[in-house]
C-alpha cells in the first residue's frame, strides 16, 4: 500500500503535529510526534488481526471490507471518531492495506482553497481510500464540493466567473471517504449524513492495553516483564499512543542504566521521574485536584475560576485536563460546578503520602 500525503498549502501544521518537539506533557494525547529514529509510524499495526480492542469497531469494518471486496466495489465512506491517540489514523491506514488501495492523506486545514480537495478527488483510482483527518475543519466550499462526490463520484465545477459562469460536472472514480474527528458534534449535520459508516473510538481497558505495550515492546526489542506491561498499562490513561510514549521513556531509563531486563520497578521509576504517577496522573491533573481541595474545599467551584487559579486557558483545562480525570471518576460536573469525587480525594492523599 503506498500512501501519499497532501500537504497542500501553508495551513497550520495539524493538531499535535508540533514537528520534533517533545510534548509539554508526557500524557498529552494530542502530540502525535515521536523523535526519530523511531516514529509513530513504526508501531502502528499494519492489519485488522494486529489491530488490538475495538471489538465492536473491528466487527463491524471486517464485514464490510469483505462485503465490498466481493461486490469489487468502494467500500462506504467512514467517519471514526473519538478522543485522539486512539488510532483513527491507524484504522484508516488498516482499512487500505486491506482493500488492497491506497491511502491519501489529508487533513482538513491542508484543504484550504476549492482546488485543494478537486486535486485530490480527480486524481483517486478506483476503490482508493481517501483519509481527511480533523473533517470537522474543513470549510464550506470544501464541504459542498465533497457532497456530489461523496454521494454520485461527481463534481460540480463553476467555470468562469459573472455572467458566463458555467457549471460542469466531471465523475470521479468510486472512492470511500474516511474522515476522522475527535469532535463529533462540531461536524455538519449534512456532512455526518453522508457517511455510510459512522463508528466511535473508545477508550482501551487494561487488557488491551497490556497487549499493545507488549507488542510495541516486541518491536522496540525490549525485554518487558508482564508486570512491567500491565504497569505501563495502567498508566497511560486508556490510549495507545500515551503507551507508546511510556514505553519509550522507560526505554530510556533501561539503556541508561544498563538494565536487560525491565521490570515493574523500572517503570516505576522512568514514569516518576516524569511525575507520572500509578495511575497516569500528572503534575497538572494534580495541580488542578490540589487547588479544588486546598482553596475550595473540594468544589463545587466554575471551570473559569479553576482556569484562573492555574493561569491555564478555559478551554484546555476543559479539553486537555478534565476529561481523564472526569474518566476515572475523580472530577465530576455539577450544575453548580466541579467537584473532587472522594475517590479522587482518596488518590490524592495517597500521591500525598508517597510524596512525603
Ligand atoms: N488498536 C491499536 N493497537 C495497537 N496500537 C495502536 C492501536 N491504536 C493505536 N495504536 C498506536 O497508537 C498510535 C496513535 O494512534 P493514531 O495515530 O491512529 O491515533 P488517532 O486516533 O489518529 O489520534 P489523533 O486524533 O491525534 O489523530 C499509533 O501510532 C499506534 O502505534
Ligand atoms: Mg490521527
Amino acid at each position: 500500500m503506498a500512501i501519499i500525503s497532501s500537504g497542500g498549502t501553508a495551513a497550520p501544521a495539524p493538531r499535535g503535529q508540533r514537528s520534533g518537539a517533545a510534548p509539554e506533557r508526557l500524557v498529552d494525547p494530542t502530540a502525535a510526534v515521536e523523535e526519530p529514529p523511531v516514529r509513530e509510524d513504526g508501531l502502528r499495526p499494519r492489519r485488522l488481526d494486529d489491530y488490538i480492542g475495538q471489538s465492536e469497531l473491528k466487527q463491524v469494518l471486517r464485514i464490510a471490507v469483505e462485503a465490498t471486496r466481493r461486490r469489487q466495489e468502494a467500500l462506504d465512506h467512514v467517519l471514526l471518531y473519538g478522543p485522539p491517540g486512539l488510532g483513527k489514523t491507524t484504522m484508516a491506514l488498516v482499512l487500505a492495506e486491506e482493500l488492497g488501495v491506497r491511502c491519501r492523506i489529508t487533513s482538513a486545514p491542508a484543504l484550504e482553497r476549492p482546488r485543494d480537495i478537486v486535486g485530490l478527488l480527480v486524481n483517486l483510482q478506483p476503490r482508493e481510500v481517501l483519509f481527511i483527518d480533523e473533517i470537522h475543519r474543513l470549510n464550506r466550499v470544501a464541504e459542498e464540493i465533497l457532497y456530489p462526490a461523496m454521494e454520485d463520484f461527481r463534481l460540480d465545477l463553476t467555470v468562469g466567473k459573472g455572467t458566463t459562469a458555467r457549471t460542469r460536472s466531471l465523475e470521479v472514480a468510486p472512492f470511500t471517504l474516511v474522515g476522522a474527528t475527535t469532535r463529533a458534534g462540531s461536524l455538519s449535520s449534512p456532512l455526518r449524513d453522508r457517511f455510510g459508516l459512522i463508528q466511535r473510538l473508545e477508550f482501551y481497558g487494561q487488557g488491551d492495553l497490556e497487549a499493545i505495550v507488549v507488542r510495541a515492546a516486541g518491536l522496540l526489542q525490549l525485554a518487558l516483564q508482564p508486570c512491567a506491561a500491565q504497569e505501563v498499562a495502567r498508566r497511560c490513561r486508556g490510549t495507545p499512543r500515551i503507551a507508546n510514549r511510556l514505553l519509550r521513556r522507560v526505554r530510556d531509563v533501561a539503556a541508561v542504566g544498563g538494565h536487560g531486563r525491565i521490570d515493574a520497578a523500572l517503570v516505576e521509576e522512568a514514569l516518576s521521574l516524569h511525575r507520572v504517577d500509578g495511575r497516569g496522573l500528572d503534575a497538572s491533573d494534580r495541580r488542578l485536584l490540589s487547588l479544588m481541595m486546598e482553596a475550595y474545599g473540594g468544589g463545587p467551584v466554575g471551570l473559569e475560576t479553576l482556569a484562573a487559579g492555574l493561569g491555564e486557558d478555559p478551554a484546555t483545562l476543559e479539553a486537555v485536563v478534565e476529561p481523564y480525570l472526569l474518566q476515572l471518576g475523580f472530577l465530576q460536573r455539577t450544575p453548580r460546578g466541579r467537584i473532587v469525587t472522594p475517590a479522587g480525594r482518596a488518590h490524592l492523599d495517597g500521591a500525598s503520602a508517597v510524596a512525603a
